[in-house]
């Protein structure tokens, strides 16, 4: 298997509107993607078609070997981690719940504990919690944790049952600099496990090293898609972004600036 994933002219409409147009887009083994677009240019929507929560109108699709038409795609979900802001809305379910309780609920992919936990599941959540730098606040329920600590939980839990494909849908949306920086720390621990990330946002600063491919898109189309300093540019992000930016390099990390005032 070449390609982690492989979309080849698909296309999703909803409501008699083209909401994902001809998307072609291929992820091949060792590549991370960022993926940059502005609110409502279909980036969730992307998402859901290659976790199969949504299935294209047309076109062709394999993720991790399965081939959307023929596999059983529960399976496929299984092997894909999923670490959204919009997971907050658990929060409820888990606000007792000790962070060693909800990094080891991940290998069930349920938050709550339902099933058996086995000695060898506490102790790869207690692996993720050393390697997460997560000690400090063992014993903690949930509902004290900030933002940032909450965040940083979530991604340990994503791993407990290793995936090999692991979607950042704005995992640092709400933060402050330090937890932003914290959270982006973590893409090294990820990328040093057999596991490839693909990382949703709409700030081009958070496309850090270990990001080595983007794809930008447009009103549900792909304006590029490809090595990263190839696609961070300012004629194709100027594009992408509607108005006219620049982008500026700082020890290999994109910043963008706006080239002149906007007028909402
Ligand atoms: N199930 C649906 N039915 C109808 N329209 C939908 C559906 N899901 C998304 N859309 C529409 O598709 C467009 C793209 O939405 P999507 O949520 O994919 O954008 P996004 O890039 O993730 O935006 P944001 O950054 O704000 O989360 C929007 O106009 C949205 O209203």
């Amino acid at each position: 298997m070449d390609n982690l994933l492989s979309l080849q002219n698909v296309s999703w409409k909803r409501d008699g509107r083209d909401i994902l147009s001809e998307i072609n887009w291929e992820m091949k083994k060792g590549e991370n993607w960022g993926i940059l677009g502005l609110n409502g240019s279909g980036k969730t929507s992307l998402l859901n078609i290659i976790t199969a929560y949504e299935f294209p109108s047309s076109g062709e699709i394999s993720v991790l070997g399965y081939s959307f038409g023929e596999s059983y795609l529960p399976d496929l979900r299984k092997e894909i981690g999923f670490v959204s802001s919009s997971l907050s809305r658990f929060s409820h379910i888990i606000e007792y719940e000790t962070i060693e309780e909800i990094i080891v609920s991940g290998k069930f992919a349920s938050f709550g504990l339902y099933e058996q936990v086995h000695q060898e599941d506490w102790e790869k959540a207690d692996e993720l919690i050393g390697r997460f730098r997560l000690e400090s606040l063992k014993g903690k329920p949930y509902k004290q944790l900030s933002q940032g600590e909450r965040r940083r939980v979530l991604i340990a839990r994503s791993l407990m049952n290793d995936p090999k494909l692991l979607i950042l849908d704005e995992p640092c949306s709400g933060l402050d600099i330090l937890s932003r920086e914290q959270v982006l720390e973590l893409t090294k621990e990820i990328v040093n496990r057999p596991c490839q990330f693909v990382y949703v946002t709409h700030h081009i600063e958070e496309l850090v090293e270990d990001v080595t491919h983007v794809l930008s898109i447009k009103d549900g189309k792909i304006v590029a898609a490809g090595p990263k300093h190839e696609v961070v540019r300012d004629d194709i992000l100027t594009e992408t972004f509607k108005l006219p930016v620049h982008v500026r390099w700082e020890d290999g990390r994109p910043w963008l600036s706006v080239e002149k005032k906007v007028h909402a």
